[in-house]
């Protein structure tokens, strides 16, 4: 059984537990309490393989308390970032919150390691009050070599089951890849990455 752990990040309202939720359960569930970060666990084989999946789901409203026991450095495989294509800002921050991927993924391995990264703009049913157009998107993940897709929790679960999946096979490629290396070493960006968004809430779907 391999242990895969991804994290969800991006703005306030992006959606991203929308579009996690969905990937989860199938399900689009229009409002959402949560008021701090949350860990999701889930079950799943891919590919004849089975997988233990731990997703982290940051929240933008979270008092952003931070510390998680183990080395956080060592904690994702792999990103999502969520923006809503009818908000530029949330444009914006993803940008920056690919940057600092970037950054700490330069300052961990030197280039030697590829952090596998999905940036999806998130709301595709909102595309009459789109203030950011797809190429946009597409261009930002070409610049910071990540994949890029844009959804709509709201209306879509293949889409989203898809990009899962995807980001999910090249965790795994990744990891193989690494074997017999350590993942990533302690660099103090990814740590902070992690560490801003990082809460011991746990959830089972
Ligand atoms: N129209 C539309 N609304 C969406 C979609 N995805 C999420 N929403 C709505 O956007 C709002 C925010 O969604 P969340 O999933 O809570 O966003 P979040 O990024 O997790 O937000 P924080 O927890 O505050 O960081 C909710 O009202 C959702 O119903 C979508 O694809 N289309």
């Amino acid at each position: 059984m391999s242990d895969i752990k991804l994290a969800l990040l991006g703005s306030e309202g992006a959606g991203k537990t929308a579009v996690l939720v969905r990937f989860l359960t199938r399900r689009f569930i229009g409002e959402y309490a949560s008021s701090a970060n949350s860990l999701y666990h889930k079950r799943m084989s891919i590919d004849g393989r089975q997988l233990n999946l731990e997703i982290f789901d940051s929240c933008s409203q979270s008092s952003g308390n931070t510390c998680i026991q183990e080395e956080p450095v060592n904690w994702a495989d792999g990103f999502v970032v969520v923006y809503n294509i009818s908000d530029r800002t949330s444009f914006l921050h993803a940008k920056s919150v690919l940057q600092q991927i970037k950054e700490a993924r330069e300052e961990s391995s030197k280039g030697l390691v590829d952090i596998p990264v999905f940036l999806v703009g998130n709301k595709q049913d909102l595309c009459n009050a789109r203030q950011v157009c797809e190429e946009e998107g597409r261009a930002l993940a070409q610049e910071e070599r990540c994949h890029f897709q844009e959804v709509s929790a709201a209306e879509d679960y293949l889409e989203i089951s898809n990009l899962f999946t995807k980001l999910i096979r090249h965790v795994m490629d990744n990891l193989k890849h690494c074997a017999g290396r350590r993942r990533y070493s302690g660099s103090k960006s990814m740590a902070k990455l992690i560490n801003n968004v990082f809460g011991k809430r746990r959830k089972s779907v």
